[in-house]
Parts: C-alpha cells; structure tokens; sequence
C-alpha cells in the first residue's frame, strides 16, 4: 500500500487506565470485530494475561478505517507490554510506530508509567495525541488532567481528547485524530530490505512467529532472509497480517507491520530489536537500538516432590521456547536436591513463569529468594559475578564487590511523601531529584541498589501510600558495597537454599527478624529446633522453636473416627507444603520469609 494511506501507532498508558478496552473500541469502531466477539478482550489472549488484568506480549492488529475526507487508511495498531519489566520490548515496539496515543485515565491523572512511557515514545521521535479516558467517571476531572500532562509530561493539551473507552463515547475523533495528525511512514520500497523485530513466540502449531516492521525494502513470501545480529539464515514460509484474525498476504512492504514464519526453529534466535534483511541484497547497516536485554533478577526453582525434577526440566524447557527473555541452568542444593537456577527481567517477570508452572504443569514448586548478580573482585585481581548465594566467594578473598544500581520514579500525591522518603531511606536510596510536578503531585527520583527493590521494595510502597504512588525504574549503573552472606542454620545446620546476600550495615537488623520470622512459620516439632543467622562462623541471630509436647491425635480420645480421619488429611495436606530438612520439616513459607522481613 502507498506510505501515506498508512499509520502505525501504539497505545501508552499507565497500567489500568484503559489500553485493552479502547484497543478493543477502536477494532470495533473500524469493523475488525463484531460485538458478539467482543464478549472477551482479544488482544490480551492468554488466560494469565486476562486474570491479572495485564498486557504480557506485544500484539499487532492492521484495520482498514474509512475516514471522513472519503479515504481508506491502513491503521496498524501495535500492542505494547505495561509493566516496567517488560520495557525494552515496549521501546522497540514503540520503534516500529511513527505515532502514539498517550491514555491517561481522568480519575487518577498521570501515573509514573504514563511519564515513562511518553518519555520512550517521544525519545523514539514519536508524535503523541493525548488521550483523556473514563471521562464517563463521576470523579473525572478533564481539566485537571490536561494541566497535568502539559505541566508533568511537557505535551500541549489543549487537543486531548476526552474519551470514554466504556460507553464508547468520542472515540472516533480518535481514529480521525490517527490520520490526521500521525506522520505516515517514510521508507523507500525499492531499497534493500530492512525489518525491525518486535516480537516473537513460539506457537506449538506453526513454529516461532515473528513481528515486524517493514522499514525499507519488501518481505515477501519464499524470500531467503537474515537476522543482522547472529548471521542466521531463514527462509519466509509465510506471512500476513492479524485482523485480529490471520490474513494470509505474500509480501509486505516497506511501512508496513505483519507477521511472518519462517524456518526458524528456536525463538532465542529472533530477538527482539534486531533487524532482518535480504541474503542476496543486504542492507549496509542494522537499524539502531538493538540490546540483548539481560536477566536482573535471579532465584532458585525446586520441586517440592524430588521425583518431579525431571518434570519441572520439561516444563521450563518448554516455556523458554516461547520467551526468550527467561533462562534457566541447573543447580543443586544440599537443602532441596537438584533444581535450577533461573533468571528473569523482573519480579513480576519471576511471578509469571512461576505461577505458569505452577497451574499448566501443575508442579508444586519452591522458590528460593530472589536475588540480583554481583561483581566481585578477587584480591588475586580477577572478577567473578555472582548472583547465587551459594557461589559467593570466602570474604577473605574479596575486594570489591558491586552492586546493580536503579533509577527509580516515583509519583505520589504531597501526603503521603513523609512515609515514602522514610522507606527509601531504609533501603539505602540516594535522592536525585524531589519535583512537584502540579500543586498536590511530587515526583521523587532515586538511586536505588536493585537488590533492595527484589526484596519487598512494591508492597512497602503500595502500603506507604495506600496505593497511590506509582513507580518505574531503569539499571542506573553500580555501586561498591559491602555485601556479605548471611547463612541459616536449622537444628544447627546450615540450610543452603536460605542464604542471601545482604548489606553488611543491616545484616543484624535483618538476621534478628528473619529468624523470629521463621520461627513463627516453622510448626513445632516432637524436639527443640534452633534457628540462627550467621555471617560466617559468627552467630548474629537466634530463637527457638519449642517442642510439641502432646500427641496431636490424643485430643481427639474419644471422639469420633470421621473426626481424627479429618485431622490426619489436615495434617496431609499440611505436609504436602512441606520440605523436610535434615529433622525438620519446613513449609514453603519459609523459603519466602526473606521477603517478608522488612515489614512491621
Ligand atoms: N468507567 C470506565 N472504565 C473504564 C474505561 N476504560 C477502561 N475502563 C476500565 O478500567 C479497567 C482497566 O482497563 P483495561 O483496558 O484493562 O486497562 P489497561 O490499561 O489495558 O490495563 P493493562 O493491560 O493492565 O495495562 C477495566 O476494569 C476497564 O473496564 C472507561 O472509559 N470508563
């Protein structure tokens, strides 16, 4: 198709400000959909997807919009991930767009995601139309939110639109808005193919599906290709566009957005960001911007049922197949036997892969701490970096160790800055910039080490703040600090898997409440068990979890069987969670109660 009959545009917003459902209006508008399939939100297709209420995957649909000047458009619409974890891969599908529709909900205002994301887009020299939603709201404030996004984002406003994405109200002005103010796409398809990845996945029928954006060039259907960043060629099987239904076409060209399979086997090799072009004629040069995005947060993965190791391998092998963003190597604890080190974008990235095992593979899992990768420095001069506990070298042989360092954004209303400044305090944040960004609102720029934000860093600051600051962050660099191992000991063991690594200034608090922790979470014993936190061969921290002294079927003496038969599946079912340790059965909880130990 002609440039200029073609837009290609993305929706930004903060998370729950509307994205899906005026993705959604939008299809319907432009008779992509009928409403009786509509029943359910299309473009967030899995089920997990649908039960968070959030966007995993970059989705793209083409629509045909007749608009009112009497012309037929192309609108490609490219979905884009939410959550900060998932940025790179929303900078890159913000690369394939040359405008964005900015959504800021009119009963909230301008989220720290909102600003992220339009800081992306207008870095990514995009045109922004600002887009006012759920003005249907009784508490929306129209006026408000303009001022807001003039005086926080720095874009004029006087030409948002205000939309209700629910009743549908406005939302054609949108699609208007689209083909008016949005430049069309500028390439040349006459010169050497050159195609931005922007997603890709594996789809258990058809093999590794990828997105891309046609910058120069045609992609046609048979066309032997090559992937710029390892060299790897592939021949197109076929291709097409989603409406959102698949359209098979043969060729795409430059300015437009589609899909394509070809005879890739491994969806590691499509990363997102490189650029694909022709065997036979290349381009010069790979378009800007690629990464190999690398993994931030790192935990342990274990069966609780040894016997399911071999299980969990499939399952994680299957699932990298389709993101290759997640990686995972084998690993052994004394503790909990053999299972896999894993490492993830973020936390909520960690959550994901989790709760997917948890419910397709229907494995019940232990997860050990989530912690961050380290770079030490050895006193023989060498560097290791390290991001599991039980690596970490003897301290006698350290001399420097660094730590992964954030930028964090956080917005909040002026109330509740008090209680925030105290938390990022606590977690050793250094202040770069306090900005009130309208009368009420502040926005807060930190320094933050990551390792402080794995821990339990969202759910202090939703407490904090009850609910209403919102937070985005990026790497900011490292800092040297002095890290040490805090080790567990149960019974007087150590217990590998409970190892972290903590700051050396707070290892006391830390041990001192952890272990009271534990010793709430580990049930009594027929015996005394001692729980300890150490550094080293020193002894930080310690209680005690007294022994039962009753038989717990005793108390039912007398009473009647369907009564002790309860008791005896409870006690099952009790078990089940549990992992036994040396004498000591521990719950799953426990595992986790690092997490919890900055909380009151
Ligand atoms: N009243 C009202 N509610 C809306 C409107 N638009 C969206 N909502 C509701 O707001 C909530 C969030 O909407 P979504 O479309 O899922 O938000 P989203 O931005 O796509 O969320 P993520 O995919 O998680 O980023 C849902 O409960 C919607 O029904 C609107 O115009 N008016």
């Amino acid at each position: 198709m002609d440039p200029s009959h073609i837009r290609n545009f993305a929706i930004i917003a903060h998370i729950d400000h509307g994205k899906s459902t005026l993705s959604d209006r939008l299809l319907e508008l432009t008779g992509s959909l009928t409403s009786r399939e509509m029943q359910a939100q299309v473009l967030d297709a899995m089920d997990l997807e649908r039960e968070r209420g959030i966007t995993i995957k970059a989705h793209t649909v083409r629509m045909v919009y007749k608009a009112k000047d009497g012309e037929t458009y192309q609108l490609n619409l490219i979905d884009t991930p939410g959550h900060v974890d998932f940025s790179y891969e929303v900078s890159r599908s913000l690369a394939s767009c040359e405008g964005a529709l900015l959504v800021v909900d009119a009963s909230q205002g301008v989220e720290a995601q909102t600003l992220a994301n339009a800081y992306l887009a207008i870095s990514n020299g995009l045109e922004i139309i600002p887009i006012i939603n759920k003005i249907d709201l009784p508490s929306a404030d129209i006026d408000r939110t303009k001022e807001m996004i003039e005086k926080s984002v720095g874009l004029p406003a006087d030409d948002a639109i205000p939309v209700s994405a629910k009743t549908g109200q406005n939302v054609e002005e949108i699609l208007e808005a689209v083909v008016h103010l949005l430049p069309h796409p500028k390439g040349d398809a006459d010169a050497p193919l050159q195609a931005l990845i922007f997603d890709s996945w594996f789809d258990a029928y058809r093999g590794v599906i990828v997105l891309a954006r046609v910058i120069n060039g045609r992609m046609r259907k048979g066309q032997r290709i090559k992937l710029m960043s390892n060299n790897r060629i592939f021949d197109i099987e076929s291709m097409g566009v989603m409406t959102p239904k698949p359209v098979e076409l043969n060729e795409l060209s430059a300015g437009e957005v589609g899909f394509f399979v070809a005879t890739i086997k491994n969806v590691a090799d499509t990363k997102v960001g490189d650029t694909i072009t022709d065997v036979d004629r290349p381009c010069s040069e790979a378009l800007p911007g690629f990464e190999d995005i690398k993994s931030m947060v790192f935990a342990g993965l274990y069966t609780v049922d040894s016997h399911e190791h071999s299980l969990l391998r499939d399952a994680l092998e299957k699932l990298r197949l389709n993101d290759s963003s997640f990686n995972f190597e084998p690993e052994s604890s004394v503790a909990l036997g053999f299972g896999f080190r894993c490492g993830f974008l973020g936390l909520l990235h960690l959550e994901i892969i989790q709760e997917r095992l948890e419910r397709e593979y229907n494995l019940d899992l232990i997860t050990t701490a989530p912690g961050v990768r380290y770079k030490i420095t050895l006193t023989d001069g060498s560097m290791v970096e390290v991001d599991n506990p039980s690596r970490w070298p003897d301290p006698s042989e350290i001399e420097q160790i660094e730590e992964p360092v954030i930028t964090a954004k956080i917005l909040t209303n002026e109330e509740y800055v008090g209680g925030i400044l105290k938390l990022v305090e606590d977690k050793r944040g250094r202040q770069q910039n306090f900005e009130y960004v309208s009368e009420t609102r502040v926005m807060l720029t930190y320094e933050l080490p990551l390792n402080e934000i794995v821990l339990d860093f969202y759910d202090r600051l939703k407490s904090v703040s009850r609910g209403y600051a919102s937070l985005d962050y990026h790497l900011a660099g490292a800092w040297v600090s002095p890290m040490v191992k805090m080790d567990i000991l149960i019974g007087g063991d150590p217990v590998d898997a409970l190892s972290l690594i903590v700051h050396r200034d707070s290892a006391y608090e830390r041990g001192k409440v952890l272990v009271e922790k534990m010793r709430e979470l580990i049930p009594r014993q027929m015996f005394e068990v001692a729980i300890q936190a150490a550094i080293g061969s020193k002894i930080i921290a310690r209680s005690t979890v007294t022994a039962i002294r009753k038989n717990v079927i005793a108390k039912c003496y007398g009473g009647d069987i369907s009564r002790k038969r309860k008791l005896l599946d409870k006690q099952k079912e009790g078990k089940k969670r549990m992992k036994r340790i040396g004498k000591v059965d521990i719950p799953q909880e426990a595992f986790l109660a690092v997490l919890k130990v900055g909380e009151e």
